[in-house]
């Protein structure tokens, strides 16, 4: 970046509430709160400066966003979260960015937005849209999503599985954990017979179960084809998930938790996972997430991106990353649908089970702080 820029940052807070409650195993999410950044460079004046109606700039100082949504669990508290965005806001103004980074680099939330907002300024500059800035790689067109479904009743995940399917999903995630492994089995066999063979159906057991269930759901899943179980152990359990993979029963075991608790090396030398789910929010930014993909892929691992159910700030971010990660199988990522309310206009859309990756430059979201 230049050395004459000046670079100041603003935040604001935001509440979202989503449109029903995702009941998890580890939890019911019924509301995201956090902090919506704005980078502002003013010593960057391209064109003559103007500002346009509301407050959103036309032709003016080029303008980066980012979003700190935390979760509890997965990153810092929502206090932690806004005294490190206070922090990086100083450190910005009489350090520089690498300063400010520094200051937060343990509140993975307020790094997530600050790296967030710097990368979408500084591809907003290069007239590059954000996941060619990133990964310097290929031209995407879009990148294959799941649908998340939460951990209800058999009606309610049959329905709702449907539906998904109906709207063009070929892969469904259902959150799993919350009832006996005997009920979680009966749910899973009641949407296979519903949305037949051709759908990828995978579950997330957010650390439910003992070995024993987890051993038992493997064998239910095989027949059922189920393709990915995610997370069946307590994060601990690096041998246990290492175990279950050994029992070789054709079902993908994936860590989520288990990334947070003891990274890429330890996972892979225990041979804990054939897959790795990757939240940018949890890790700190899209830029570390990226890196730990790349690791991952060299290490045999395949990389998979979800949202922590993000702003579309956050979110559209995710979508970016995911672009930026070659071959990325479905991820989970059509998670603004959960909202009841979002930020502002989605850029991405969604179809036919794929997410559309915005090609316009930087992270291509635009009206999120002018419309409130
Ligand atoms: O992966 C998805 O489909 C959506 C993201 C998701 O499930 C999730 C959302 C918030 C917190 C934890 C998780 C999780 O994957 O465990
Ligand atoms: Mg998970």
């Amino acid at each position: 970046m230049s050395s004459t820029e000046d670079l100041s940052l603003e935040y604001r807070s935001f509440s979202l509430d989503l449109a029903e409650p995702l009941e998890t195993a580890d939890g019911t999410i019924d509301s995201r709160d956090g902090f919506l950044v704005r980078l502002v460079d003013e010593s960057d004046d391209v064109g003559d400066g103007v500002v346009g109606v509301g407050d959103e700039p036309t032709a003016g100082p080029a303008v980066g966003y980012g979003e700190a949504t935390p979760l509890q669990g997965w990153t810092e508290s929502l206090d932690a979260c806004e005294r490190a965005l206070e922090r990086a806001r100083d450190a910005l103004q009489t350090d520089g960015p690498i300063e400010a980074l520094e200051t937060v680099d343990r509140q993975v939330a307020a790094r997530h937005a600050l790296a967030l907002a710097l990368a979408d300024l500084q591809a907003t500059r290069e007239s590059t849209p954000l996941y060619r800035y990133l990964g310097q790689g290929p031209m995407v067109g879009r990148v294959p999503v799941n649908a998340t479904i939460s951990d209800g009743t058999p009606a309610e995940t049959v329905r709702k599985a449907r539906e998904a399917v109906d709207r063009g999903f070929d892969c469904c995630k259902l959150k799993v954990g919350i009832r006996s492994v005997e009920a979680d089995i009966e749910r899973v066999r009641r949407v296979r017979e519903a949305v037949g063979s051709s759908v990828e159906l995978r579950a997330d057991a957010n650390e439910a179960w003992t070995y024993e269930e987890a051993e038992s759901a493997l064998e239910a899943f095989t027949d059922l084809g189920v393709s990915i179980l995610e997370q069946p152990l307590p994060a601990g359990a690096l041998e246990g998930h290492a175990d279950l993979r050994e029992l070789n029963s054709g079902v993908s075991i994936a860590l989520d938790e288990g990334l947070l608790e003891h990274g890429v090396d330890s996972i892979c030398e225990a041979d804990a996972a054939d897959v790795v789910v990757l939240k940018p929010m949890a890790l700190g930014g899209i830029d570390v997430a990226r890196k730990v993909a790349a690791w991952l892929t060299e290490l045999d691992v395949t990389p998979l991106v979800t949202t922590t159910i993000d702003g579309v700030v956050a979110r559209t971010g995710a979508v970016h990353l995911a672009a930026a990660i070659p071959d990325v199988p479905a991820c989970g990522l059509a998670t603004g649908e959960l909202l009841a309310a979002d930020l502002g206009r989605d850029p991405v859309l969604l179809e036919k089970g794929s997410a559309v990756v915005p090609q316009a430059k930087g992270l291509g979201v635009s009206d999120v702080w002018s419309e409130r």
